[in-house]
């Protein structure tokens, strides 16, 4: 654990001919925690927004034989996400409009003294943040109070705080433990423990992909790539620049694209499909798997280098069933939410129904206890959720054994006709891509609803 802690990286670039001016710009945002790069001219502007990711770029408007107006569109091809700030020595409403109109976001006049300055790349900064939060939205994760994650189990809360001192860190993180332990919900956790809070948390589905488009996932591709690639694209270890970018099931991570994800862990450098140009990115890593890796690396369908590069600081959640000291406080928490979400009047568990919790063995641990519970407010009609209400007591298990494979036309829920369907499929179908096309779904959404049923 003796990687540097990561500083929440927001990072402006300043393009002036005046080196004075830069001077003076640069060391003003140093003063206020940015981290600052500079450009004299068009050229090295260009060279650095494809060297490196910026959030927002104070523009000067005439770069000596140059124009800053000119530049500005070549700046937004490079870099859609980049906020401009046009700076002029005059206030001229005519070049205001024409910087606005070319896709500048706002525009400064100078001389401006710092509290002006700061107070433009601020806000410039707020926006981009709002972005990201809704890039993040958009990829389909709900943010989890994963930061209040805690445990009354003595091993699990020692596995927690080492998780909190490796946050700190910006040391590769490899989270093991069986499906539904809780490593998605601890990878959050390290992220909103680490300062680089503040950035993205970007999550990438590994075995939702061919090596192909995870390749363009991870890294992203330029238009025309290959055939479907009709627009540029970031890929997720953008959205994560600062941040965190999270594997899940990095298991099946296919073995075709292993070594170049080695390098990219080992160097933090990468390249788009489609462009040769080298790119660095700033991005803190944590893998998740529920496979052997020492297993998979034995029969080689994981490289032992990459296995030895993410396996810096591992973290082994224990199941469910090990931590019984978790399963009542976790079961009231989601009580909590669940109420309140589907507004039923479920206040507390009857005493039948605790020796239930308790006395269970949760093979698909918390994210069963979850759908145990989220049933039960359903279906529980008044204040107190009793034995019966739980779907693992004898009676139900009698009725669901009973309804184990519904075919089309039992009366049973759409849910679970899907459910079955999509089990059959799997089981009948060599590879997940294979039976999405059957199912006649994409892969990630297959992938989605394999693990919300929970089916293996
Ligand atoms: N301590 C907890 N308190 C409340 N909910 C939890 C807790 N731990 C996990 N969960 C919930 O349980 C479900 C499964 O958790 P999560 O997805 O993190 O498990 P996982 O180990 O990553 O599963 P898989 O191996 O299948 O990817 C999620 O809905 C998560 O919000």
């Amino acid at each position: 654990m003796n990687e540097s802690p990561a500083p929440i990286r927001e990072r402006v670039l300043l393009v002036d001919d005046d080196s004075t001016v830069l001077r003076t710009f640069r060391l003003c945002l140093e003063d206020a925690g940015y981290q600052i790069n500079v450009a004299h001219n068009a050229a090295s502007a260009i060279a650095a927004v494809s060297r490196s990711v910026f959030d927002v770029c104070v523009l000067d408007i005439s770069l000596g034989d140059e124009s800053g107006l000119e530049l500005l569109p070549q700046l937004r091809a490079a870099a859609p996400w980049m906020r401009v700030i046009m700076a002029t020595a005059e206030s001229d409403a005519a070049i205001a409009v024409s910087a606005m109109r070319a896709g500048a976001a706002d525009y400064l006049i100078k001389p401006c003294g710092p509290d002006e300055l700061i107070h433009a790349v601020e806000q410039q900064l707020q926006a981009r943040r709002l972005e990201r939060r809704i890039e993040e939205l958009e990829s389909g994760r709900d943010i989890a109070p994963a930061e209040h994650f805690d445990s009354a189990n003595a091993a699990m809360a020692r596995l927690l705080e080492t998780a909190r001192q490796a946050a700190e860190t910006d040391a590769t993180v490899l989270i093991l433990g069986e499906s539904g332990t809780g490593k998605n919900m601890l990878a959050r956790a390290i992220h909103a423990w680490s300062n680089r809070r503040k950035a993205s948390f970007a999550t990438v589905n590994c075995p939702s992909l061919s090596a192909e488009l995870l390749e363009s996932e991870l890294f992203g591709h330029v238009k025309g790539a290959f055939t479907g690639a009709h627009e540029h694209r970031s890929g997720r270890v953008q959205v994560a620049e600062g941040g965190t970018l999270f594997l899940d099931e990095i298991g099946e991570f296919p073995l075709a694209l292993q070594p170049k994800f080695l390098r990219f862990l080992q160097d933090r450098e990468y390249e788009r499909v489609g462009d040769p140009r080298t790119r660095k990115a700033d991005v803190r890593l944590i893998a998740a798997t529920n496979a052997d890796l020492g297993a998979a690396v034995a029969n080689g369908t994981f490289r032992s280098d990459l296995y030895y590069r993410l396996n810096v600081i591992s973290l082994t959640v224990p199941p469910l069933r090990e931590r019984p000291e978790d399963i009542l406080p976790i079961a009231h928490d989601l009580l909590t939410t669940l109420v309140a979400r589907y507004r039923r009047p479920a206040r507390r568990f009857s005493e039948s129904a605790r020796n239930a919790l308790l006395g269970y063995s949760w093979p698909g641990n918390v994210r069963e206890l979850a759908n145990a519970i989220e049933r039960a407010v359903i279906l529980c009609g008044g204040e107190d959720i009793g034995y019966e209400h739980l779907p693992f007591t004898a009676a139900n298990a009698a009725a669901s054994l009973a309804s184990a494979t519904p075919r089309a036309g039992d009366p049973v829920t759409l849910e679970a006709l899907e459910r079955a369907h999509i089990e059959a499929i799997l089981g009948a179908t060599p590879t997940l891509d294979t039976a999405a096309r059957t199912l006649g779904i994409d892969a990630s959404t297959l992938y989605r609803k394999r693990k919300s049923y929970g089916i293996g």
